[in-house]
């Protein structure tokens, strides 16, 4: 029998590279990226309720509930599967939010694959993603679990394998409109696509940086940093910067540096998801 009570991992996601190579009638951006995840992020319990309500008891500042993710997540999973079950919420959030390393999108992909367990909706991962895709760009690589190429907006997914060295993230006090970045006029739209497979070493780039550090000293300022130690790179839209270490000891020794006013994490990076891990011990 399935428990009906559960805690999951909601881990943070990294663009290793980000290009645009377009953008579509509907507004949206033609990508191409790398995500791998973090061994780093929130946590959500989840306790079945049968009569149907869906509660989330974890106050955001500035996000009402009907808005989050979580919320959103789990309402269109019980419309769309039909089911008469209900849920209870508690989120330990530890991921900022407008950071680019994607907590809303991993908190709706946490939700959606937690209901799918304890609902016993049996849906398989083709069918989360594409309900996954409706909330965000991001949702469907959380859903899959495994470090990959995007193309598209981001939905269309090839399963690589980079090295998983130690990260120091380094947090700018700033949350980042995505959107706002998106609809920038200076931002670069025409980088033309990688056609060979595996991507070649060198394309690291980010397209949006130059943008996000021209609105945003904060960001400048820990790309300067950082940048003193290794490459430092900017994930998604921002605000979060990262830089590989060999090693924990030395992404620590950097660490070790930062100010109140600049604060960062040390986690390992992973091509498997924490969450499907987990989920994979409960089988
Ligand atoms: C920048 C990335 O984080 C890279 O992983 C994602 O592409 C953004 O994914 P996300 O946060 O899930 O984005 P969404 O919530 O779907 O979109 C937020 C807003 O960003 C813009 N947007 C987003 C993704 C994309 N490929 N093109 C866009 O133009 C759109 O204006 C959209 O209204
Ligand atoms: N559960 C949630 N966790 C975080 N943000 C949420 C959640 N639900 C809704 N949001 C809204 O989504 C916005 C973006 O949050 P998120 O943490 O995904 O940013 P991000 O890390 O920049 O994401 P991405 O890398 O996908 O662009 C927040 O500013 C908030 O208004």
């Amino acid at each position: 029998m399935t428990a009906a009570r559960l805690t999951l991992p909601s881990p943070a996601k990294l663009n290793l590279m980000l290009h645009i190579l377009g953008r579509r009638e509907d507004g949206y951006h033609e990508l191409q990226t790398l995500f791998q995840f973090l061994d780093y992020g929130d946590e959500l319990t989840f306790a079945v309720r049968d009569d149907g309500a869906i509660q989330l008891h974890t106050e955001f500042a500035g996000v009402p509930h009907d808005s989050n993710l979580i919320v959103r997540a789990a309402k269109m999973l019980q419309q769309q599967s039909a089911c008469a079950l209900g849920i209870d919420i508690w989120i330990d959030k530890v991921l900022p939010m407008g950071g680019g390393i994607g907590g809303g999108s991993s908190n709706a992909a946490t939700t959606l694959l937690g209901l799918n367990h304890l609902w016993q909706l049996g849906w398989d991962e083709d069918r989360l993603a594409a309900l996954g895709l409706s909330l965000g760009a991001d949702v469907p690589v959380f859903v899959r679990g495994h470090a990959a190429f995007a193309e598209g907006v981001g939905e269309k997914l090839t399963p690589v394998d980079p090295e998983e060295p130690w990260y120091l993230v380094l947090v700018p006090q700033v949350a980042v409109s995505t959107a706002e970045i998106f609809s920038d006029p200076l931002l670069t739209r025409n980088t033309p696509p990688i056609k060979v497979r595996p991507v070649p070493e060198g394309n690291s780039r980010n397209d949006c940086l130059p943008v996000v550090a021209r609105r945003y000293p904060e960001v400048r300022n820990a790309l300067d940093l950082l940048g003193k130690f290794t490459e430092a790179k900017l994930t998604g839209t921002g605000s979060c910067v990262f830089g590989g270490f060999p090693s924990k000891a030395e992404a620590d020794k950097v660490s070790a540096l930062l100010t109140e006013t600049l604060t960062g994490f040390v986690a390992k990076g992973s091509n498997v998801s924490m969450l499907h891990r987990k989920l994979q011990s409960l089988l």
